[in-house]
């Protein structure tokens, strides 16, 4: 498109006919013949005991800078396995996923050392996500604000473990909103964390937005994903069934969901 402006449309993540398969150890069942468990030996691709989840089904879209992006649709559906493969942790079956720089997953389950402090973790967690030890000094304060952890006593000293899961989810949000990401994957990160909080992730989003980067937002919250994203990707049974403006694929949405 020769008369776009070359500072816009600049892709950040392409996904290309991406199929995603688990491997899952274990027979279907323990009984069954042994003629069937030979057919299932001979059975081309498939090992023995070995189970195949086709999660992610010829997913295709290019995501610019930018972008905020909501990945919604129903339980199981592939959104979380999108996003793992988005950040480069799922080998793809087929197709492939390029993206530009170095995706940020910031999941609810992102590995935070439960033995360790509050503290200790927000130093770890930001030299993970590259940033240095300067740097981290730097926003350290900053970080423990945002995530309200110490709002009712001094928990940042104490262990993650002593966090109720809400805490533990707004401090992993909290870290990785610290840093400027080139893409940045939050998953359900919204849905823990008081209105308050909520809020604070929402703007951090959009501030993020801003500075120029991707954001993917998975999220069973319309709410969120309104506020939040300028388009939805909405997958069902890892097919990916509309891409589009947030309003338009929620309309549809919502229309498939009864809500
Ligand atoms: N580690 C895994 N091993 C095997 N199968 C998996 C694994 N993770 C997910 N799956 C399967 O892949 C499919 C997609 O799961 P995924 O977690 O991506 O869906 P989701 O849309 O994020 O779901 P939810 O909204 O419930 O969080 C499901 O059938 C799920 O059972």
């Amino acid at each position: 498109m020769a008369e776009q402006k070359q500072d816009e449309r600049i892709p950040t993540v392409i996904a290309d006919d991406l199929h995603i398969v688990y491997r899952v150890n274990g027979a279907k069942s323990g009984k069954g013949s042994a003629t069937a468990a030979l057919s299932r030996i001979l059975k081309r691709g498939e090992e023995r005991g070995v189970r195949k989840v086709h999660a992610v089904r010829g997913v295709s879209f290019v995501a610019y800078r930018g972008e905020a992006i909501g990945l919604i649709g129903s339980n199981g559906s592939g959104k979380s396995t999108l996003l793992r493969a988005i950040a480069g942790l799922l080998p793809a079956e087929q197709g492939k996923v390029y993206t530009d720089g170095q995706p940020s997953l910031l999941g609810v389950n992102a590995a935070l050392m439960n033995d360790l402090t509050g503290e200790r973790n927000v130093i770890l967690g930001g030299l993970a996500m590259g940033m240095s030890r300067e740097e981290i000094k730097e926003r350290y304060q900053d970080i423990v604000d945002f995530s309200g952890i110490n709002e009712k006593g001094d928990f940042i000293t104490l262990p993650m473990r002593t966090y109720s899961s809400g805490m533990a989810a707004r401090l992993r949000f909290s870290i990785a909103a610290a840093k400027d990401h080139d893409v940045l994957m939050i998953d359900e990160a919204l849905a823990t964390g008081d209105r308050k909080f909520q809020k604070r992730s929402e703007d951090r989003i959009r501030e993020l937005r801003k500075e120029a980067g991707t954001v993917f937002l998975v999220s069973h919250n319309n709410k969120s994903i309104r506020d939040t994203c300028n388009r939805v990707l909405w997958l069902e049974r890892g097919e990916l069934r509309m891409d589009g403006p947030t309003d338009e694929v929620l309309k549809e949405y919502e229309k498939f969901t009864g809500k």
